[in-house]
């Protein structure tokens, strides 16, 4: 039942409609007292004999209008009430979308998409079915049940209504027994759905590496498993449902027995009408929903409770990376500064980088290189401000990254990651993407910087070309072509190409960088590349080895100092010339 007081800040925000609601259920609860109570006047009045034509046409009106009324009423709380519900629903996904966009990828590291998916799916639905059934099954149980109770006791038999009420108390304990349970076992069922959403979600954006390496059965095999852990935990949830119900049934149907046994009782001894009896048994039957109702109550709100409880887990972990109070709101401009003493990963046992120390000053190229895993990337990353743990500093413009608003820091820099990743939307407006407004031919000559312009115009739409879920109907050189020109549209201060010329030849490499020379003078660029020819004009380049600086210089420089990158040069050099020797 905490949800519900957990959720106040819901119902505070929304107390209009649910002040407007639960009035109406109260109405209607009222007013659904009438007939009970004019059907018994109609019977006692037919026992005597005394009911007239215009006393039975003047119950009618009175019945007409007391239905119409429960009509409007009944629709009115139904807008209200679930109506409401389907703005929590509405509030909670924004707040988990917004919680996402916040967090660094850190989290995504330890999360899953599937996981997520299901949190802001699944989990969202049943909390909403708190704000809605919830609500509507606590009101009506307490209210309905209550009015009924108390006109029972008051207009016809205090004694008989307290009779049928003894096998109350048993239904409270056994239903919030049932709940707990409940509660338990739909968490379990809400996690087992999260694991099969992961591997769902998983297995469709992986299908081309699954159906390349056949693994289709194996697949299918893993899915089964899963789904099977599903239906086995939501089986036990249906299980625990199922007693609900029954037990209701069961209790009420006590209660029925001993009415009748005792009324009968009661109408031998002179102490209540036949009609009375009518009326009781009628009144009795009202109370079959709000007994429901209280069953539904406990089933809809423990399972709430175990979803918003998941939901709340997510939206109380905190960011990893923030903004200091007081934070410069410019874009940072100027030399780049990196000292970092020592960084690792999170849950990694040794630092990915230490004691990388160099100066870049604003408008020249760092060529960074170094074999897979020495830690290039690991640099951008703590650059673009992906992890904050790290000993040491590093400025840009004169001050620590740490002290600019990071939405600052980010319009400063352009990036080019090494996985790219296009929407599934035109070229267009994957290029415009961090400025949808932008005139086509900026659009166009960020394309021509990147040399893709003559690829897209070669597509039969252009640039209103769709690009598939991920860009799968484009090569990997496009791709990475159309994410230059999307870091290039910004005219970023500071230009990070991670690897991203790697599925281009050496042709279009060298094209493309002769652009960038051109263009970007006074600006910053960082390349990262396995491939030499990409950094080989670079003002400083240095060499990563096991995540720290091996050799640092110009390529002369390195070149004189006949250690590490001359023997990588030489060795590309070579197979430089075996390819050329290939295709002679
Ligand atoms: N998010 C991460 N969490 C934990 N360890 C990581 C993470 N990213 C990278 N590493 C580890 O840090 C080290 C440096 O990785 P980094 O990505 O910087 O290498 P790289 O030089 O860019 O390699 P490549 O040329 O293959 O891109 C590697 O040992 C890698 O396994």
């Amino acid at each position: 039942m905490n949800v519900l007081i957990q959720l106040g800040w819901f119902f505070k925000q929304r107390k209009k409609q649910y002040a407007i609601g639960i009035a109406a259920l109260v109405l209607v609860s009222v007013l659904q007292l009438l007939p009970p109570k004019i059907i018994g006047y109609i019977v006692d009045d037919i026992t005597k004999g005394t009911l007239t034509a215009k006393q039975m046409m003047e119950w009618l009106v009175i019945l007409a209008i007391a239905g119409i009324a429960m009509y409007a009423f009944r629709y009115l709380w139904r807008v209200m009430i679930f109506g409401s519900s389907i703005v929590l629903a509405r509030t909670i996904r924004k707040q988990l979308f917004d919680h996402f966009l916040k967090m660094s990828p850190a989290f995504y590291q330890k999360r899953r998409v599937g996981n997520l998916m299901a949190h802001a799916t699944n989990d969202v639905s049943a909390v909403q079915q708190t704000a809605g059934m919830g609500v509507l099954t606590l009101f009506d149980s307490i209210l309905t049940g209550g009015f009924v109770i108390l006109t029972m006791a008051v207009t016809i038999n205090w004694k008989l209504t307290l009779i049928a009420l003894i096998p109350i108390p048993l239904m409270i304990v056994l239903t919030s027994f049932y709940g707990k349970l409940l509660r338990r076992h739909f968490r379990t069922a809400q996690e087992a759905f999260s694991g099969m959403n992961d591997k769902t979600q998983e297995s469709i954006s992986g299908m081309k590496v699954i159906k390349t390496f056949g693994q289709q059965k194996e697949d299918i095999e893993d899915f089964r498993q899963l789904s099977d852990d599903v239906v086995e935990k939501n089986m036990r949830v249906a299980r625990i449902d199922a007693l609900f119900d029954p037990t209701i049934g069961g209790i009420f149907a006590i209660s029925s027995i001993i009415s009748f046994v005792f009324g009968a009782r009661f109408i031998l001894a002179g102490d209540m009408s036949v009609g009375d009896m009518v009326a009781f048994s009628t009144y009795l039957g009202l109370l079959t929903w709000p007994m429901l109702a209280f069953g539904f109550l406990f089933n809809i709100v423990e399972r709430g409770s175990a979803s918003y409880t998941r939901i709340h887990e997510l939206l109380s972990v905190d960011p990893e990376v923030v903004d200091v109070h007081g934070a410069i709101d410019e874009r940072p401009k100027g030399d780049l500064s990196v000292d970092i003493d020592t960084f690792t990963f999170p849950g990694d046992p040794k630092p990915a980088l230490f004691d990388v120390h160099f100066t870049l000053r604003r408008g020249e190229t760092l060529g960074i290189v170094g074999k897979t895993g020495s830690g290039k990337t690991a640099i951008l990353k703590l650059l673009l401000r992906e992890f904050d743990d790290y000993e040491g500093i590093i400025s840009y413009g004169g001050h620590s990254i740490h002290q600019y608003k990071q939405q600052r820091l980010r319009e400063s820099i352009g990036y080019v990651p090494q996985d790219h990743f296009l929407f599934s939307t035109t070229l267009a407006e994957n290029i415009a993407f961090t400025n949808p407004t932008v005139p086509s031919e900026e659009i166009h000559r960020a394309a021509q910087l990147a040399h893709i312009h003559d690829d897209i115009e070669g597509f039969s739409e252009g640039y209103r070309t769709i690009v598939g879920e991920r860009g799968v109907s484009l090569s990997g050189g496009q791709k990475q072509r159309i994410s230059i020109a999307r870091a290039l549209l910004m005219q970023p201060e500071l230009l990070i190409l991670d690897d991203s010329l790697s599925a281009v030849d050496a042709k279009t490499e060298e094209a493309i960088l002769r652009s960038l020379k051109e263009t970007r003078s006074g600006e910053t660029t960082i390349i990262t590349s396995h491939r030499l020819s990409a950094i080989q004009h670079a003002h400083q380049i240095i060499v990563m080895d096991e995540g720290t600086i091996a050799e640092a210089g110009t390529h002369a420089e390195l070149m004189a100092l006949n250690g590490k990158y001359k023997e990588m040069y030489d060795l590309q050099q070579l197979e430089a010339s075996v390819e050329q020797g290939g295709e002679a």
